[in-house]
């Protein structure tokens, strides 16, 4: 008798900004304790997983010749954990992956890790898996501190390593315009930069999260743009000085407030409104501080399966192994 094999899964997943992120002191893992606001941002990268006999990895879209089209990549490696997770071969799969980017890759969007969560999400559909919500999201917090957000998506507040997640109220969509630069920042490094500039002097710290998370159930980008911050823009601009000049050309160009994203280089600017954003996201790509612009919304969902009329180019996707 013939096997039925099931039809590919796309999964999109989302970029995060976090629009709080206060770093306590260096723990003995060397990760450091976090308590951050992150949102989803409608910049996505599409994760489609297959069965196949022969497994594999490929990667297309916007810099993907940066990332690793090997079995080094957290997409596979989100492949192994579930699949030692329900018991099954974690040196034969039999899957294959093929990640689209629209993330920029280590810039400071959990692009990785949305792969990863859009790779759980992928598999537990494709394997027709019954697993709980928290069961993924335990897979997704071995594989990296930003994974469980990724499947979580839209605004929730994070503490321990940024895994432990809440959600938080967050009412009408806020509108983003996203600075790429040319070149990533590794996030160790950019940790390591805060632990030494910690160690010299007092770098500015932010304030307590309680106003953050009324402005964002207000829904005013007013308000929220007054309470931006981010531990880790001082480490980032201390890396890469030329962020200060991305910062202020935002505000300049009509922006409420910019914010270093994460672990940079990527530069967040809050926007009074969509028309303002596309405004502002012309007159900046026209500065040349940086290799490209966006405009997104958030709140966004987290990773999930992309429906027939939302992927109409699903067919199986080529990859060599
Ligand atoms: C900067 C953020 O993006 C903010 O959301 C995250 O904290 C980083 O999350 P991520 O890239 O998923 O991080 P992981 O892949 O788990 O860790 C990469 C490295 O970042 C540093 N790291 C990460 C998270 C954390 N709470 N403390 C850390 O010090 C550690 O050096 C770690 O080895
Ligand atoms: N699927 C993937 N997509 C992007 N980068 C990947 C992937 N798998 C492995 N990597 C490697 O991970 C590194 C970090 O890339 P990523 O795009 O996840 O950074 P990031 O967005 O700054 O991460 P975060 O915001 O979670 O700290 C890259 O240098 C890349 O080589």
């Amino acid at each position: 008798m013939l096997a039925v094999v099931p039809p590919p899964v796309i999964v999109r997943a989302p970029a995060k900004v976090n629009v709080h992120l206060a770093v306590g002191d260096v723990r003995k893992d060397g990760y450091h304790d976090l308590l951050t606001v992150f949102q989803a941002l409608s910049l996505n990268d599409e994760v489609t997983v297959a069965v196949a006999d022969e497994p594999g990895i490929e990667v297309v879209g916007d810099s993907a010749e940066m990332v690793p089209a090997d079995f080094s990549n957290l997409a596979w490696k989100a492949v192994e954990a579930l699949a030692e997770y329900v018991g099954r071969d974690p040196k034969d799969p039999k899957v294959r992956v093929h990640i689209r980017k629209g993330i920029p890759v280590a810039g400071g969007m959990a692009g990785g890790s949305a792969d990863a969560a859009a790779t759980l999400v992928g598999l537990a559909s494709l394997w027709k898996l019954e697993i709980g919500k928290d069961e993924l999201a335990d897979v997704a917090a071995a594989l990296g501190a930003d994974v469980p957000f990724c499947l979580h998506g839209g605004t929730a507040l994070g503490s321990g390593r940024g895994d432990r997640l809440v959600p938080v109220l967050a009412r009408h969509q806020f509108h983003w315009v996203l600075a790429l630069d040319h070149e990533g920042l590794s996030t160790p490094s950019v940790f390591k930069e805060l632990d030494r500039l910690r160690a010299e002097g007092e770098p500015p710290r932010v304030g307590a999260v309680e106003p953050v998370v009324e402005a964002l159930a207000t829904g005013d980008p007013r308000q929220l743009a007054l309470l931006l911050g981010n531990d880790l823009q001082a480490a980032a601009v201390s890396l890469r000085p030329a962020l200060r000049r991305t910062l202020r050309a935002g505000v300049d160009a009509g922006a409420l407030a910019g914010i270093v994203s994460g672990s940079g280089p990527t530069c967040a600017f809050l926007c009074q409104d969509g028309e303002s954003a596309v405004r502002v996201a012309a007159e900046l790509s026209g500065v040349g501080v940086c290799r490209t612009v966006r405009v997104a919304q958030g709140p966004v969902h987290g990773a999930r399966v992309m429906s027939v009329e939302e992927a109409p180019r699903a067919a199986p996707p080529e990859v060599h192994a």
